[in-house]
């Protein structure tokens, strides 16, 4: 078994040879040589006198991940989750950069000031490398360039309800204004596209009637609901040019939509996140509150219309959505499923269920690379990141397929441990992650570095 030698430090140079590594366009059998935490040479055999030598043979080496959508929930409500165990536990799936979203937290990442103290206790506690969302909502519309120049990633915005008191679902009116001011300051809005009309009205007509079962909660958030708000987004996106991406998508008709503005030449992508792909509306009726979100889990014929959506390219990655809460939110004895929090707590399982969902459907590791990596750092711009490549940093998630993984409550790294998730079996394991040239993970033991906050060089 490889065991990696901890003790390097970031000016380590260490050759890792025999990898089956996967490259933007092809996964060869390469060494790569890393120095000063960047990958200094990449070639079937590389003799540099000094450096520390790692085998994997065997072993498959992707780019570290980049996650653009979790949920850590601090400051304010770090014991839903915090940075210390999400990031950590990020690590543990071969995470190596992950984009911290502004709700949840308290306060909501919607000033400048919000900003650079969750930025400051991000610096401290994260295991990997970060990137931090700010927020639009009602009324902080001045404070958007203050958040641009302090080096958010980009813009959040929801078009129904967020499930937290303190962050507002923007109205028409701010979306497009927002949408103004966001297209000037040269940044990406992402969104919550349902609409809060229909997901509302629906909602109250079941409480009305006391209907809150699993087939009551999936009727208030159709298809629809997705599908008008994302049309009603690409309109107002049209009207300002404003860069528009959409987050956890879960229907087709939302992806024809978003195709549609594509060959237009609009400046929109589009995730979704691997429950929609893995697990469907069954899962929440089987499993209960483990299983709710928003936008729901479909049924069975969606989720095969959204991996033929994968495989054919038309998403442009892949995220977590990792919005966990703590127990006595999801409790599985739920009988009114309505209460119960909405949100995957899954983080650590998204590099892996897409290398499941590749080996399933025979999808090319590089498509892997892709969608948890390459299209991240381009769409965000972090240009030193997402890809294998001499000069990029040295961020790594090193996996085996000889070694299944089962998802148990010690091998979870997130704080609470209730998840859709729970007794998985992945046909494949995280080995090692290495974060510019050091090992942060290996073999369920961590080693913490001391992270980087990420501003877009360049959009
Ligand atoms: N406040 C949340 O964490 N919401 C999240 N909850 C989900 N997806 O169920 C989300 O991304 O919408
Ligand atoms: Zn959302
Ligand atoms: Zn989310």
């Amino acid at each position: 078994m490889t065991s990696f030698d901890k003790t390097q430090g970031v000016t380590g140079t260490t050759i890792l040879r025999n990898g089956n590594v996967v490259l933007a366009n092809e996964v060869k059998k390469l060494d790569i040589a890393i120095k000063d935490g960047k990958i200094y040479e990449l070639s079937p055999r590389i003799e540099e006198a000094g450096f520390e030598e790692q085998d994997l043979s065997g072993l498959y080496v992707f780019p570290g991940m980049i996650d653009v959508h979790v949920h850590f929930s601090e400051p304010g409500r770090a014991e839903w989750e915090g940075f210390e165990t999400g990031s950590r536990m990020m690590a543990a799936g071969g995470c190596t950069t992950y984009f911290d979203m502004p709700l949840n937290g308290i306060p909501s990442t919607i000033t400048e000031e919000a900003l650079l103290e969750k930025a400051e206790i991000g610096h401290k506690k994260s295991w990997t490398d970060f990137a931090l969302w700010g927020g639009l909502v009602p009324g902080n519309l001045d404070d958007l360039e203050g958040l641009a120049n302090n080096g958010v990633i980009g813009f959040k915005a929801f078009m129904s309800a967020t499930g937290n008191d303190e962050f507002e679902r923007a109205d028409d009116k701010t979306l497009l204004q927002g949408m103004k001011k966001i297209t000037e300051l040269g940044k990406v809005l992402a969104l919550h596209a349902e609409s809060a009309p229909i997901t509302d009205t629906l909602t109250e007509i079941k409480i009305r009637e006391s209907k809150v079962s699993a087939d009551d909660y999936l009727e208030t958030r159709p298809i629809l609901a997705e599908a008008e708000a994302v049309e009603r987004a690409l309109i107002y996106a049209e009207l300002t040019g404003c860069p528009l991406h959409f987050v956890h998508i879960s229907s087709a008709h939302a992806i024809e939509k978003i195709e549609v503005a594509k060959k237009r030449g609009m400046n929109v992508t589009v995730e979704t996140c691997p429950h929609y792909l893995l697990f469907n509306h069954h899962d929440l009726i089987e499993k209960g509150a483990v299983a709710k979100c928003a936008p729901p889990l479909r049924l069975p014929d969606e989720q095969e219309k959204l991996i033929t959506l994968l495989i054919e390219g038309k998403f442009d990655m892949v995220s977590s959505d990792h919005s966990p809460c703590p127990y006595d939110m999801k409790d599985p004895g739920a009988h009114n499923l309505f209460q119960a929090w909405g949100g995957i707590s899954g983080g650590q399982f998204t590099l892996l269920s897409m290398i499941e969902i590749a080996i399933k459907y025979n999808l090319p590791f590089q498509k892997v690379a892709q969608l948890t990596a390459k299209a991240p750092a381009e769409r965000f711009g972090l240009n030193t990141k997402g890809e294998i490549k001499e000069g990029m940093d040295a961020d790594f998630a090193i996996v085996s397929l000889n070694k299944s993984f089962t998802v148990n409550k010690t091998n979870f790294f997130a704080k609470h441990k209730q998840s859709l998730y729970m007794n998985h079996t992945f046909p494949c394991s995280v080995i090692a992650t290495i974060q510019r040239g050091n090992v942060l993970f290996e073999q369920n033991r961590f080693v913490k570095l001391g992270a980087k906050r990420l501003s877009p060089i360049s959009i």
